[in-house]
């Protein structure tokens, strides 16, 4: 990634708890300077005061025109976070925000329609470099200001460009929300093993490498996921025994997953009112 124009005039970070850091710590790896980089969160972690130690600039004055503001505060918090960060609308400066819900309206209202504004959807696999974002940007963004948002999250995992803000909460609910949905899969998995005789630990381990194999098989392969099924599946074997409990239309993942995902893109839509 090329961070020279970041490096130059300074990134600022409002929020840096759990996507914040994840993102922080991929932009450093990929060589963004401490010395160019400006946090501001009333709850520093330790990891951040040792980043901080390091020359990063932790709640003590800001650049004056940064290349780029990314906001990473939950939304219920914005109302107060923003006016920090409110000078910084109408001019050169890019706001990224990685909220859930607020919509480019809300932010339009705080920093003045003029600004450039892109709202970015990210996961928690970005604190290993295997994120991925989504972006979209306001009205007045150029390509410019899109490839700049790419630069940047690019260094922390996959970036991809919705057609517009209508679809966010439905990426929300798939890829930000997701890797909760992958983890309680581990949690539920190892319960089941437990419940078929297994040790906790055996069946913890067993359901956390079975996880992580598969998704890095998925990753790596050139298969579509449903060969990659296929493949697991003897003709009336144990797999084939699960998978009609699994995908029976009413009652297994399909459904299940269909009413998860409605919910979390249901509540990023009211979080947006
Ligand atoms: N965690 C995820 O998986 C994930 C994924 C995608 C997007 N997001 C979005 O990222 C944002 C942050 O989520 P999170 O999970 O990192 O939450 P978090 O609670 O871990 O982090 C929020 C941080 O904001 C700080 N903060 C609170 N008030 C502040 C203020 N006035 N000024 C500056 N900082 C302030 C807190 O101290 C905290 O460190 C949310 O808007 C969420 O929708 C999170
Ligand atoms: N975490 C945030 C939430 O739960 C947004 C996506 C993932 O609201």
């Amino acid at each position: 990634m090329n961070l020279d124009m970041i490096n130059r005039r300074g990134l600022v970070l409002l929020g840096c708890g759990k996507m914040g850091s994840a993102m922080l710590e991929g932009w450093l790896g990929q060589g963004l300077r401490p010395e160019a980089t400006w946090v501001i969160d009333p709850h520093p972690s330790d990891w951040l005061k040792g980043v901080a130690a390091n020359g990063l600039t932790l709640n003590d004055g800001m650049p004056d025109a940064p290349a780029v503001v990314l906001i990473a505060v939950k939304p219920q918090m914005m109302g107060a976070a923003l006016p920090q960060i409110a000078g910084f609308g109408g001019g050169d400066t890019l706001i990224v925000t990685v909220a859930a819900g607020t919509t480019i309206a809300t932010y339009e209202a705080a920093f003045g329609a003029g600004t450039h504004i892109v709202r970015a959807m990210p996961n928690t696999p970005a604190a290993v470099g295997r994120g991925i974002t989504a972006i979209t940007g306001n009205a007045v963004t150029t390509p410019a200001d899109l490839d700049l948002a790419e630069a940047l999250l690019s260094a922390v995992g996959q970036v991809v460009r919705l057609e517009g803000e209508h679809q966010m909460d439905a990426v929300t609910a798939v890829s930000g929300s997701g890797p909760a949905y992958v983890f309680h899969l581990i949690e539920a998995l190892a319960a089941a093993g437990e419940a078929e005789g297994l040790p906790a630990e055996l069946a913890m381990q067993l359901a956390r490498a079975t996880v992580t194999g598969a998704g890095e098989l998925a990753h790596r392969a050139p298969e579509t996921a449903e060969q990659l099924r296929i493949n697991v599946t003897s003709p009336g074997g144990t797999t084939a025994a699960a998978l009609s409990v699994l995908m029976e239309p009413d009652t297994g993942f399909p459904a299940l997953l269909r009413r998860a995902v409605k919910a979390a893109a249901d509540r990023g839509r009211s979080l947006g009112k």
